[in-house]
């Protein structure tokens, strides 16, 4: 109880906790619980979206250690009937070992996982009802597409007939009906990835476990893809797990995005939670291209806010936090605005700082424009007309009313503190 209320903590989860234990049914998704609901919404424990809906998939204080290391901490989410959440985290988080260890893959050290209300722990692989699907998407290469599709209905006793009709009936809705003679090797990795997709389903899993599912195929591909696979799930009552290091991709497919990092889950949230109001600063410099701009702050006693030597503003309004005492101070790029930009945001607590233009990259819908300030780079967005010259100091504008504002020590993010008396 004491690690479960240490490690609540640690992943922030903003004024409101979801916590799926709280539940009176735990098979129910608390009325209010899930989408957005709060700052920071849900992390650890965050009961999942889908209002009323049937929780499919649950894991409770998960531990997963490999080799006697650590992988997995205390990993507590749950998932809905048809909802999607994607797990972003860097190379080596666990995203891995986390669907391997629902699947029955990987040894649990600690914790519950339950499908549909019923404990699997104790069950082999086989026997979980999940289907996962793999990033080289393990399709049989010496079977046809069809029979490729059919397999898994098949070994579950289904009569040849039967199953190539189910089959039959799935490829049509992903427009699969043309490649049924086909192998494998005969396929594009769009194809691949959509006979693996419509084969996984087929089955009728409890949980859809996808690992990386789009990362052999190339850029434009992908968001066609990405495309396919919500078509694919809508309208399934699986829960899907997805788990990726892509960001663009967590964003597009997620009901709610997670963020894993050392075997941790940081925060658990709709996407545009997670970007707008990051619960640390691993997640506000994780999501993001360019990252979140994080300047090191001091609140003066007076309520100034002042970077260095420079007044930033005179008084904020509500305060981030208790006057004389250090912050950072996240800022999107998109909410640094060069002089002329259209694309300034209407803020009533801009601060001016004066930068100098170190780098432009044009990237035909927007460019990025790179500045140095008080010898820290910073990342503007602007639009794709605005001339920016290289070399030029300009006033750069901070809306800071859109500001993060995290703890310097712990990096974890500060509630705003509102002022008792006037502005
Ligand atoms: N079989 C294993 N034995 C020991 N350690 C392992 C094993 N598999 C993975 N690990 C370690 O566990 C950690 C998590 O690995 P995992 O593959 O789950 O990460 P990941 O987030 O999926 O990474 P990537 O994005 O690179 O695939 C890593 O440090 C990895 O080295």
């Amino acid at each position: 109880m004491v690690l479960r209320a240490a490690a609540a903590r640690r992943v922030r989860s903003g004024r409101r906790r979801h916590g799926a234990g709280g539940a009176a049914d735990p098979r129910r998704h608390p009325a209010v619980a899930g989408r957005g609901s709060g700052p920071r919404a849900g992390a650890q424990g965050a009961a999942a979206g889908g209002r009323g809906r049937a929780l499919m998939l649950e894991l409770h204080d998960l531990g997963v250690a490999l080799d006697g290391r650590p992988v997995l901490r205390g990993l507590t989410l749950s998932v809905a009937a048809g909802e999607r959440v994607v797990i972003a985290g860097p190379s080596g988080s666990g995203k891995s070992t986390l669907l391997r260890a629902i699947a029955g893959l990987s040894p649990v050290q600690s914790g519950e996982i339950r499908l549909d209300g019923r404990p699997v722990q104790a069950l082999p692989p086989g026997q979980r009802d999940v289907a996962m699907m793999f990033q080289s998407y393990a399709l049989f290469p010496h079977l046809s597409v069809l029979e490729n599709l059919c397999f898994g209905l098949r070994a579950r006793g289904m009569a040849r007939r039967d199953a190539e009709d189910r089959a039959r009936a799935a490829a049509h809705t992903l427009d699969l009906t043309p490649l049924l003679a086909r192998r494998p090797r005969e396929l594009s990795g769009g194809e691949r990835q959509r006979v693996a997709l419509t084969r996984a389903l087929l089955r009728e899993p409890k949980a859809l476990l996808l690992d990386e599912p789009l990362s052999s195929l190339d850029t434009q591909l992908r968001v066609r893809a990405r495309a396919e696979i919500l078509k694919a799930h809508a309208g399934s009552r699986a829960a899907m797990l997805l788990v990726t290091h892509d960001q663009s991709e967590a964003m597009a497919l997620a009901d709610r995005l997670g963020v894993l990092h050392e075997g941790r889950l940081l925060q658990l949230a709709p996407p545009r939670t997670v970007y707008a109001e990051p619960a640390n600063l691993f997640v506000a410099r994780f999501l993001g291209q360019p990252a979140m701009n994080t300047l090191e702050v001091q609140l003066a006693l007076d309520g100034g806010l002042w970077w260095g030597d420079q007044q930033l503003s005179r008084r904020l309004s509500p305060a981030p936090a208790a006057a004389g005492r250090r912050l950072v101070l996240g800022l999107r790029p998109e909410h640094l605005s060069l002089p002329g930009s259209r694309w300034a945001q209407d803020d009533p607590q801009q601060a001016t700082l004066q930068a100098t233009v170190e780098q432009v990259e044009p990237l035909g819908e927007q460019q990025i424009v790179w500045l140095q300030a008080g010898g820290q780079r910073l990342a503007a967005r602007a639009e794709p007309e605005l001339r920016v010259g290289r070399g030029v100091s300009l006033p750069l504008r901070l809306a800071l009313g859109r500001a993060s504002w995290f703890d310097p020590d712990s990096g974890e993010a500060l509630s705003p503190v509102r002022h008792a008396g006037p502005a």
